[in-house]
């Protein structure tokens, strides 16, 4: 069952090249370009006929460098980042003379088994676990991508989108770029393969000072692994190292969040910082900057329902913001009730943290079915619907009868919380009040999060009091902008990471970039 829904192909191997021009440089999933799964049952909304749209994922990088196996350690990896993308996923190995790479659509455990992994030899491997942003979700834009230089096969996987594609292409192209993708992603390393600078770690930094946007990359060659960060520090992107035994050398990890480090018993070291380029070779670690003057914008929204809650991001526990945030919210907006009850899974901390400061008692009133991902409601509006009533079933013994507060994490278009309002009341909830552990979001995200535009977006177009109407609940409250920012550095701060530290641009519509898509940011009433 779950095959079917997954996925539209499963292809192991590398797609033949194909030029294209830049302007298939666009968000073709924001322009509906995926296509659509056939389940064969009705998945309109019998109710209100209302489709689902919600947040897509991101993608998920891993690097290793020095493990024997280094491509099954980087398969543990992938598992644990599964999260940020199940579209597709890729390893790219090298054992110091060549490259290979095996790229699938799908789940990482549907594209990599033992017999697949044998076919990865070598001490080195990047990875990747996609959602796309920029380009089709096909195989052609699978991670990692590979470019043939004069320095050499430079493989890339990347985390994040790009913002001032065209000029970038046009230029490379006009020098004789040939791109195999049409996902943002392999413009820095054709950026990287036409560079004249002397050295490959001078080519890179002169690339990547040229993209603007959200990177966080991981970079192999047959012999060195390299990471970087874009200057904002958009996305999260952690080292880690895992002690040799018996006077041997060090094993070192990247990975998107530190949750992917626990399976492979690697210890977190640090962040790569925001303008930050890290080399890793048999000379040991360097690190350069290839920017230091831009001021840091973390994505926020990481904390608020990205990573997994066992991940340090920017070096700060996800759960601890969490759990703040609920505090806080409990705090700002209290309201009498008899019971808490968390959307899972992105609302279960949160919850956490608003049954404990507002004393009310927590329990789980909606059961989430595990064998219903992220991705079961993710490729196509009509899927979605059905996919949330797959996902959540209501606990009839614990609803009825109670005034209960409902805790989740974002509301998009608000399909969602609309139904989920109304499976709690049908299962007995005499009052149902929500509360909304971010502020409302207003405006789409060109960093690397697939938000719907500014006409889809429902906070963009109605009031707080709209929106209670519409999802048709008791009353309901977001967390405050300030209230979010202190939640995710409240308690133990993380070094460097202060309430100013973050990107907060969908909650503002005041982004850290010049360049928006200005189509994208139109309110309803213009472009209707
Ligand atoms: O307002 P909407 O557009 O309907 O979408 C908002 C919902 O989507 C996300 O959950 P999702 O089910 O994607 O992931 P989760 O299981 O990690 O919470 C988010 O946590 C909200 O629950
Ligand atoms: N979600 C992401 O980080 C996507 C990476 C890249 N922009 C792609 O579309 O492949
Ligand atoms: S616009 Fe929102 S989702 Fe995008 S990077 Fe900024 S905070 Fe994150
Ligand atoms: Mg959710």
């Amino acid at each position: 069952m779950s095959d079917l829904l997954l996925r539209d192909e499963l292809v192991i191997g590398q797609e033949g090249a194909t030029a294209d021009s830049s302007a298939a440089l666009r968000n073709d999933n924001k322009k509906g370009g995926r296509k659509p799964v056939d389940l064969g049952v009705d998945l309109h909304d019998e109710e209100d006929g209302t489709p689902f749209d919600k947040l897509r994922e991101e993608c998920g990088v891993m690097a290793i460098y020095n493990h024997p196996d280094a491509a099954r350690m980087t398969y543990w990896g992938l598992y644990s980042l599964q999260h940020r993308g199940q579209e597709s996923a890729g390893i790219a190995s090298a054992d110091g003379y060549q490259v290979n790479d095996i790229k699938g659509m799908g789940l990482v455990s549907e594209i990599f088994t033992d017999e697949v992994l044998g076919r990865l030899p070598g001490h080195i491997a990047i990875g990747h676990t996609r959602y796309s942003t920029t380009g089709d979700s096909a195989l052609l834009n699978a991670q990692p991508i590979s470019v043939e230089s004069t320095k050499g096969l430079i493989a890339i996987a990347h985390n994040g989108n790009l913002i001032n594609l065209g000029t970038a292409k046009e230029r490379l192209e006009r020098d004789g770029a040939i791109f195999q993708t049409t996902s943002d992603s392999e413009i820095i390393i054709q950026l990287i393969a036409h560079s004249t600078k002397n050295t490959l770690i001078d080519c890179m930094a002169e690339a990547l000072m040229q993209v603007e946007g959200a990177f966080s990359i991981v970079m192999m060659t047959r012999n060195r692994i390299f990471a970087a960060r874009d200057p904002h520090g958009f996305r999260p992107l952690a080292m880690g190292r895992i002690e040799g035994k018996d006077g041997a050398p060090d094993t070192f990890v990247f990975a998107s969040e530190t949750c992917a480090f626990d399976l492979l018993h690697a210890k977190y070291e640090r962040d790569v910082k925001p303008g930050e380029l890290v080399m890793v070779s048999e000379d040991g670690v360097t690190s350069r900057y290839f920017n230091t003057t831009t001021e840091q914008a973390s994505c926020v929204f990481e904390h608020v329902y990205f990573a997994r809650p066992d991940s340090k991001i920017y070096g700060r526990w996800v759960q601890q913001s969490r759990e703040e945030m609920g505090r806080q919210l409990a705090r700002e907006s209290g309201v009498a009730a008899d019971l808490v009850v968390p959307v899972p899974d992105s609302g279960v901390t949160a919850a956490i943290g608003y049954a404990a400061e507002s004393g009310i008692p927590f329990n789980f009133g909606l059961i989430r079915n595990h064998y219903v991902g992220r991705t079961f409601i993710q490729p196509e509006q009509r899927v979605r619907d059905f996919g949330v009533r797959m996902k959540l079933n209501p606990m009839r013994n614990l609803l009825e009868g109670k005034r209960v507060v409902l805790i989740d994490d974002s509301i998009i278009r608000g399909t969602t919380s609309r139904k989920i309002v109304r499976m709690v009341r049908a299962a007995g909830a005499t009052e149902v009040h929500l509360r909304i552990s971010c502020p409302p979001t207003i405006s789409p995200c060109f960093y690397g999060v697939d938000t719907p535009s500014k006409k889809d977006l429902i906070a963009a177009n109605k009031s707080v009091a709209e929106i209670c109407e519409f999802v048709e609940a008791d009353s309901l409250a977001y967390l405050s902008l300030v209230g979010l920012t202190h939640a995710c550095t409240k308690g133990e701060p993380a070094h460097g990471l202060s309430p100013g530290s973050f990107c907060t641009a969908c909650y503002t519509g005041d982004y850290p970039t010049q360049w928006v898509d200005v189509s994208e940011i139109l309110p309803a009433v213009t472009t209707a």
